[in-house]
């Protein structure tokens, strides 16, 4: 089977089709990410089928939990996962990157040339910092985040960003459950609650994922989110 065939068929049996020039265009996304890897250091995943299932099916799982319309969010991008691979899927979207590491931003904005993407940019920020400006705040429809911090800590990072009645996608390991046993407290102190669980398996290696979805019910108490040094030492 070709890249293509294995991609479409992967993200299929995920319960998402298609069509082939957005195949064409995840396959293009990842080729730059191997090409800028050495420079960037972007993922320790170098084979393109593994690639195609732990990095780009894996994140385009989030799209099921989303509509293609709104502003969305993505804290700690770093090669561009989730929000570059949603972008190409939900073309509709307004998507913002966020990454604390420079010089990952400007490969992020890039990428999103080299791919021709519109309405999506990458900036440089700390999230916990970016959160309380007021042209940031309460300002999205939804936020992702993979791979940047325990469900806790990483709640705090993300819900500031949304509107009440937004949603925060944690793309989560197949330990996600037991974090989220341990952030119930967080999730009401930031007045969300959660929404939904999904297990879900990776379609060829079957390696479990766990997706939590979590709603802002009310604004953000303006003491939130702390500084970085307070939120790591005792997080909520
Ligand atoms: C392990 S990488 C994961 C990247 C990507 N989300 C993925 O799934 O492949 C974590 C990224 O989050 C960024 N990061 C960590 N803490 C952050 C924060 N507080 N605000 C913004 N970015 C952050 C790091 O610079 C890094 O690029």
């Amino acid at each position: 089977m070709d890249l293509r065939e294995y991609l479409k068929a992967g993200l299929k049996k995920s319960g998402i089709e298609i069509e082939d020039n957005k195949a064409e265009k995840l396959l293009k996304f990842m080729e730059i990410v191997l090409r800028e890897n050495k420079k960037f250091n972007l993922t320790a995943i170098t084979d393109e089928k593994e690639f195609i299932e732990k990095h780009i099916i894996d994140s385009a799982i989030a799209v099921k939990y989303i509509k293609n319309e709104g502003k969305l969010i993505d804290i700690g991008s770093g090669a561009g996962m989730p929000g570059i691979i949603i972008k190409i899927l939900n073309d509709d979207m307004d998507i913002l990157l966020l990454d604390s590491l420079n010089k990952r931003v400007n490969y992020l904005n890039e990428t999103i040339k080299e791919l021709e993407l519109n309405n999506i940019e990458a900036i440089h920020a700390r999230a916990e910092e970016l959160s309380h400006d007021k042209d940031y705040r309460e300002s999205f429809d939804y936020v992702t985040a993979r791979a940047v911090a325990k469900l806790n800590v990483l709640t705090e990072y993300t819900t500031p960003f949304i509107k009440s009645g937004g949603k925060f996608i944690a793309l989560k390991g197949s330990r996600g459950n037991e974090e989220l046993e341990e952030s119930k407290n967080a999730i009401g102190s930031l007045s969300c609650k959660l929404l939904d669980t999904h297990k879900i398996n990776l379609p060829y290696s079957n390696a479990e994922r766990d997706i939590i979805v979590i709603e802002k019910i009310k604004p953000t108490l303006d003491r939130y989110p702390r500084k970085q040094a307070k939120i790591k030492k005792s997080p909520l």
